[in-house]
């Protein structure tokens, strides 16, 4: 028995309320076995106490099943997810998050063009699939604050204009995610001039005024980039994690490491690194990585966080982001949406838990 062949067997063990296993989640620090005895250590970021307790029972029971251990020697390290603070969850925006809003997490890219707005729309979807799943739909809310070329109401099959409730406005909504967009004030005729100073207070409203309701995760797409404008972006904004999109190329990691400063600076967690467009898979099956290989991974490494998902290049996808109709939606068994499912998962075990639906 090696430790390879234990983490195998650990595959078996569900994190509790998800389909995926505590392996694939990074949950599994070491294991090792000597003399019939296997020895494992678990590193787990949750503040419900019942779940240490339940996973050191599962794997204690899984390992025991297993001809040739005797005994078992289960270390569990327990760290709480970060509570939010002034800068974490709170930003420089007067009045911080709302209070309905448990989860805000930002999308970033070192650069444009790596597929961030793409991502995020798939990401919400599925995390909106999921939350239904779980008895918590209408949970879910984008905010696209690319400033430059807000495409999400697009790709997300959305072109009307939302509506203003008294002081609020009501934002639009499809697939089960509530979005609202720069998209939906500025059209390609907007004069660049209405950026700067303008735009930065009508995203600080995006975020207050909006009628965003009760909400387990509010994604908010960003300008893609890491320069000045995106830094105090960032630091207006209330945000409880990041989540930096990347593809491939090794190159990327040098750009998504100023991701990782950037959010370093204002005190906000990195919960992980997407690769999108990460290999192409030809009619025959076979995969082809056009793109170069290893760049999430070593960027996740760079940053000490985890890879949550590698997202194939495959025509589906942009098909999906120029129909209106994301992937994940139009075809929510194929491979592709499965990994963005998995990443929602990912992210969902790492985030804040919210309060139990309680009036259905
Ligand atoms: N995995 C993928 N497979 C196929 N096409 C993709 C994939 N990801 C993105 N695309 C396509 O690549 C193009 C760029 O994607 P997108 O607009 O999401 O990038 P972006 O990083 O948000 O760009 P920017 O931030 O510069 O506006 C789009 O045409 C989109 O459909």
């Amino acid at each position: 028995m090696t430790p390879d062949s234990i983490k195998e067997i650990l595959k078996q063990v569900k994190y509790p309320g998800f389909s995926r296993d505590i392996v694939s989640f990074g949950l599994v620090r070491s294991a090792a076995f000597a003399d019939g005895v296997a020895k494992v250590s678990l590193a787990l970021n949750t503040a419900d106490p019942k779940i240490p307790l339940h996973l050191k029972n599962e794997v204690d029971k899984c390992l025991r099943a297993q001809p040739g251990i005797n005994a078992t020697l289960i270390d569990v390290a327990v760290t709480a997810p970060k509570p939010a603070t002034p800068a974490a969850g709170g930003g420089n925006l007067a009045g911080g998050k709302p209070a309905g809003i448990t989860n805000s997490v930002a999308i970033a890219s070192g650069k444009g063009g790596v597929g961030k707005s793409t991502f995020s729309v798939n990401l919400a979807c599925a995390l909106a699939q999921l939350l239904t799943a779980q008895g918590r739909p209408g949970r879910v809310g984008l905010m696209d604050c690319d400033i430059y070329g807000p495409s999400v109401p697009l790709m997300i099959g959305i072109n009307g204009r939302p509506t203003v409730e008294g002081d609020s406005i009501i934002p639009l909504e499809n697939h089960g995610v509530k979005v609202m967009s720069m998209g939906f004030l500025v059209d390609d005729n907007t004069p660049v001039v209405w950026r700067g100073p303008m735009i930065m207070k009508t995203i600080q409203q995006f975020v207050q005024n909006v009628k965003w309701g009760e909400l387990d995760v509010l994604l908010v797409d960003l300008p893609p980039g890491t320069g000045d404008a995106q830094l105090s972006l960032v630091q207006t904004l209330p945000l409880d994690g990041a989540v930096l999109v990347t593809t491939p190329q090794l190159a990327a990691t040098q750009i998504a490491r100023k991701g990782g400063l950037m959010f370093q600076k204002v005190n906000v967690p990195i919960l992980g690194v997407a690769e999108n467009m990460s290999y192409f898979v030809d009619p025959a099956g076979n995969r082809h990585a056009l793109f170069g290989e290893g760049g999430g991974a070593k960027t996740a490494d760079t940053l000490g966080t985890s890879l949550l998902g590698q997202v194939p290049l495959i025509p589906e996808i942009r098909a999906g982001g120029d129909t209106g109709i994301p992937i994940v939606v139009s075809q929510p068994d194929s491979p592709a949406a499965r990994t963005f499912r998995d990443i929602g998962e990912t992210l969902l075990a790492r985030l804040r838990k919210p309060a139990p639906v309680t009036n259905g």
